[in-house]
């Protein structure tokens, strides 16, 4: 359904250049459910925008939805529908009115497009709400109102540009329902972007990861979380000053890797996580050292994250990301 190879963008600025994507391939089957998960500025909207079109890559080939990406862009547009981060409603017009207006623009007839959009409202739990306007719903009803309007012309692949940033625990659950369902009734291939790992742990059948415009890790969740291997330990000082030494103590367990420091954290594997748990505890006894927790899990998707980047995406969400350079020209 999707093909890239070698998809790259670069922006320019008189002469400071950002390299949001440098040379992504990537191939999505039809009906998958693929994320794109990776950290603020990592190129996930660009890599989004380049595949539909409204963003021309720098280099690279694709097809999507076996339209070229090039040569064939209306093709492309006509197949796919896509949700775009701050949703495309206006927050006056009537949420009936929008979703008909949208199926209009690729040649649908009113009555058509009424009755399909009624049908929409009615799978995305937005039945009695074709008279409100945009401004007056809530969050989630927003989002599933972007999501209607981006399948109101009944495309095989539809974009999700973090289509949950945003809502309550609740509603996104909610909308990892319905996004489930768009495959499961409809077979639509559903490609979206997350810097949410719970997101794509529960909703993906595929994770494809970049960071710093490159694919850096692919596979289905748990394969990438087998991939890690053993258990993770993770020991919060109470001192940061501390944080080399444990970092020391946690070496030295039996088939323990080279820990990484972060912040207070210190994060290890080792082969396995009970036995080494007891052990870290004596040794940190012995040498006075006080802790404010440790603990033994089995590999998240995070743990992915920081083996593969020295980074974890926690973190790198939680600093600011860094300004976009003003965009120039292609
Ligand atoms: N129009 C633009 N002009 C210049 N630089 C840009 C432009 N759009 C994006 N960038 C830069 O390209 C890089 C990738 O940005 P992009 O928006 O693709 O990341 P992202 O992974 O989608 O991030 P977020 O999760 O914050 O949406 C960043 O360094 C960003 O500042």
């Amino acid at each position: 359904m999707i093909h890239a190879r070698g998809l790259a963008r670069t922006f320019r600025k008189r002469k400071q250049e950002v390299h949001a994507v440098v040379g992504v391939d990537l191939d999505v089957a039809p009906g998958e459910i693929v994320g794109f998960l990776g950290p603020n500025g990592a190129g996930k909207t660009t890599t989004l925008r380049m595949l539909t079109t409204l963003l021309e890559p720098t280099a690279g080939t694709a097809t999507v939805a076996g339209c070229d990406l090039i040569a064939d862009p209306v093709g492309v547009r006509r197949r796919i529908g896509y949700v775009s981060q701050s949703g495309s409603t206006y927050p006056d017009a009537r949420a009936g009115e929008e979703v008909v207006d949208h199926a209009r623009l690729y040649g649908m007839s009113t009555a058509d497009a009424t009755a399909r959009g009624k049908q929409l409202f009615r799978e995305l739990d937005l039945e009695g709400l074709w008279e409100r306007q945009p401004k007056a719903m809530s969050g989630g009803q927003r989002r599933r109102l972007d999501i209607a309007v981006g399948l109101i012309h009944v495309p095989e692949l539809v974009f999700l540009d973090e289509p949950t940033t945003g809502l309550d625990p609740q509603a996104r659950a909610n909308l990892w329902t319905h996004i489930r369902g768009l495959r499961e009734e409809r077979g639509t291939t559903v490609f979206l972007t997350t810097h949410y790992l719970d997101e794509a742990d529960a909703l993906c059948d595929r994770i494809l990861v970049i960071d710093h415009g490159a694919i850096v890790a692919e596979g289905t969740p748990d394969a990438l979380k087998s991939q890690v291997g053993g258990d993770v330990l993770t020991v919060t000082v109470a001192d940061q000053a501390q944080a080399g030494d444990v970092a020391r103590l946690v070496a030295d367990l039996p088939g323990a890797e080279t820990p990484q420091v972060v912040d207070d954290r210190i994060v290890g594997r080792v082969r396995n996580g009970g036995p080494a748990l007891v052990e870290l505890v004596r040794a940190l006894d012995r040498a006075g050292i006080s802790v404010s927790g440790v603990e033994s899990r089995r590999p998240s998707l995070d743990d992915v994250f920081l083996q593969l980047t020295g980074r974890s995406l926690r973190d790198a969400e939680a600093a600011p990301a860094a300004p976009a350079a003003e965009e120039v020209t292609v």
